[in-house]
């Protein structure tokens, strides 16, 4: 599936701030947080919605309603926590399942080291956060352990991506939905993403 990349002046804004090295971490956190509100409102653009009566206090009209049961957001660990609380603002009755990954330093594999997931996965939409896109080895590592969970209608949403993640997340699952806030240059030889913004786990839980 084709990725689709916001291309919003806000994005735009809001990521030369995440991008500045002085940028502290309180404000960091800050922007990301509203990165991921827009993202939430543009990756949940597929969502079904079904006919609702309603009274208005002047009439009564027809709505519309989510349907289906609720969706699920899983941050992956630990830069992907950083875009939990947008989404659940939105989607305030989401159940929330927890990806513990980390990219190995020197090989770049992705190591697993914690999961827990909702039930009935194979009956909702599930939203992988993540703000880092690079290789694409850690969110195609999440996506298939999902699959294998029952995941069936599955979007992962991003705020930076590199074009050999996105190419490689396309080979791997071309059913998946991809949303980028932005998508950079390149993968410098430690496959950080060029401009980037650094590790975005350790500027947002200060560990650098
Ligand atoms: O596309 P990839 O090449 O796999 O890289 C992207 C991954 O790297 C970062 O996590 P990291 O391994 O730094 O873990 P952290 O969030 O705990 O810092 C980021 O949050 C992604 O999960
Ligand atoms: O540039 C990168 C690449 C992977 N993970 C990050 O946090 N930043
Ligand atoms: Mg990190």
């Amino acid at each position: 599936m084709e990725a689709t990349v916001l291309d919003h002046p806000l994005c735009d804004h809001k990521i030369s701030l995440l991008r500045d090295r002085k940028t502290p971490g309180i404000l960091f956190r800050r922007v990301l947080e509203e990165l991921g509100l827009i993202l939430a409102v543009e990756c949940t653009r597929h969502l079904p919605t079904e006919p609702v009566a309603v009274e208005t206090p002047l009439e009564r009209t027809q709505g519309r309603r989510l349907t289906s049961l609720d969706p699920v957001v899983v941050p992956v660990l630990r830069a992907g926590l950083g875009l939990l609380p947008p989404f659940l603002q939105l989607l305030p009755t989401a159940k929330v399942g927890h990806l513990g990954l980390y990219r190995d330093h020197d090989s770049l594999v992705p190591v697993p080291y914690y999961r827990n997931f909702p039930p009935l996965l194979d009956q909702r939409y599930v939203f992988i956060l993540d703000p880092m896109l690079a290789t694409g080895g850690s969110a195609s590592e999440a996506v298939r352990q999902l699959k294998v969970a029952g995941a069936e209608r599955i979007t992962l949403a991003s705020v930076l991506a590199a074009p050999e993640g996105v190419a490689r997340l396309q080979q791997d699952h071309p059913d998946i939905r991809i949303f980028v806030a932005a998508l950079d240059r390149e993968l410098n030889d430690k496959a950080y993403i060029l401009p980037g913004l650094g590790d975005a786990g350790d500027r947002l839980f200060g560990t650098l």
